[in-house]
C-alpha cells in the first residue's frame, strides 16, 4: 500500500505558485507592477477546529507569499451585518475571501455564500462558481474537491474509466467531487457512484467493493472498513474525527484498510492539507483574472 502524501504534494503546490507569482511579477505583466494576490478569511465566533483550519491557510499564504488577514466577529453577529462586510469585501481590494464554515445556527449559510463576488469566491461555492465547474467550464472551483484531484493528478492515478464510488453527498465535498471526476477530462471520465450515508449499508458494500477508487466523507469514524472494498483499490478519506483521547481519524479504519488497498490517503496529512491546497490555487486564479493575465 502507498499513501498518498497530502502534506507534501500541498508543500510542492504552494512552492509552484510562489514561483509562478514571483516570475509573473517580475516580468511586469502588460507594463504594470503588480502587487502579491490577497486573501481574506471571515472568521465568526471561535470554533476551536475552524481556528486551527484558518491557521493551517495563513501558513500557507506565508508559503506562497500571499497576502492575507483574518476578519473576526463575534458568534452574535446578525446576518445582515454580515451580508454588510461581504458586500464590502467584494469592493475591496482582496483579490479573494472566503467565510470560513461552519457559521452559527442563526445564520444561513447560503444567504451568505450566494452575495460573495463569483470573481473572488476563492472557496468556488457560489452557484455561478458551481454551474460553471458542473459545466466543465473554467471557474474557481470547491477547494476540497479540486484539492482531490491535484492528490490524483500528482500520483499518476488513472480515472479515465475507472469506476468512482463516493460516500457522501455534502455541497463542499462529495457533490463537486462527483461531478469533476465525471466530466470530460484528464483527471475525469469516471463512471461515478454516488452514494451517503443513507445508502443501505449491503447495497453500499456491493459498490464499494466493484471501484477502483473510493472516496468516503461522511464525518464517521471507522465507516469503511477492508470488507467493503476490492484488493488493490484507491482509498481517499476526507473525514476528519476526533475521538475522546484527542486522537484525529479519518471515516476509514485505518489499520485495516491499509493491509487492502493499493493507495490510501493518510488522516492528518492527506487531503486536509490539499483542502488549502486548492484554496491557495483558487486565489492564485482569481488574481491572474483580475490582472488579465487569463481570462
Ligand atoms: N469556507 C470553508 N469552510 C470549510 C471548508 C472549506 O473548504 N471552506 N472545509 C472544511 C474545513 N477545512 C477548511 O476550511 C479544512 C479542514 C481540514 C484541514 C486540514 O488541514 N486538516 C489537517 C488536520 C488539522 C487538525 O489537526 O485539526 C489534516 O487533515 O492533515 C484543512 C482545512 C469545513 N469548513
Ligand atoms: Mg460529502
Amino acid at each position: 500500500m502507498k499513501l498518498l502524501d497530502g502534506k507534501k504534494v500541498s508543500e510542492f503546490i504552494l512552492k509552484e505558485v510562489k514561483e509562478e507569482i514571483d516570475q509573473y511579477i517580475s516580468q511586469k505583466h502588460l507594463g504594470y507592477d503588480l502587487s502579491r494576490p490577497s486573501m481574506a478569511i471571515v472568521l465568526v465566533g471561535n470554533n476551536p477546529a475552524s481556528e486551527s483550519y484558518v491557521r493551517g491557510k495563513i501558513k500557507a499564504c506565508e508559503k506562497a507569499q500571499i497576502n492575507h488577514k483574518i476578519i473576526r466577529f463575534e458568534e452574535d453577529i446578525t446576518a445582515y451585518d454580515l451580508l454588510n462586510e461581504i458586500k464590502y469585501l467584494n469592493k475591496s481590494h482582496f483579490d479573494g475571501f472566503i467565510v470560513q464554515l461552519p457559521l452559527p445556527n442563526h445564520i444561513e449559510p447560503n444567504s451568505i455564500i450566494n452575495e460573495i463576488s463569483a470573481y473572488k469566491d476563492i472557496d468556488g461555492f457560489h452557484p455561478l462558481n458551481f454551474g460553471k465547474m458542473a459545466l466543465g467550464q473554467k471557474s474557481m472551483r470547491p477547494a476540497t474537491a479540486y484539492g482531490i484531484l491535484k492528490l490524483i493528478q500528482h500520483y499518476k492515478i488513472p480515472t479515465n474509466g475507472k469506476h468512482v464510488v463516493v460516500v457522501g453527498r455534502s455541497n463542499i465535498v462529495g457533490k463537486p467531487v462527483s461531478i469533476m471526476l465525471g466530466n470530460d477530462f484528464d483527471i475525469g471520465r469516471a463512471t461515478v457512484t454516488s452514494c451517503d450515508i443513507h445508502t443501505p449499508k449491503k447495497l453500499l458494500k456491493e459498490e464499494t467493493q466493484k471501484a477502483d477508487i473510493v472516496i468516503v466523507a461522511v464525518g464517521q469514524a471507522g465507516f469503511l472498513t477492508s470488507n467493503m472494498i476490492k484488493e488493490g483499490a484507491v482509498v481517499i478519506d476526507v473525514g476528519i474525527n476526533r475521538l475522546e483521547t484527542g486522537k484525529l481519524v479519518g471515516d476509514c479504519d485505518f489499520q485495516e484498510v491499509s493491509t487492502k488497498a493499493g493507495f490510501l490517503t493518510p488522516v492528518p496529512g492527506g487531503v486536509g492539507p490539499m483542502t488549502i491546497a486548492g484554496l491557495i490555487l483558487n486565489t492564485f486564479e482569481a488574481w491572474k483574472m483580475k490582472n488579465l493575465i487569463e481570462k
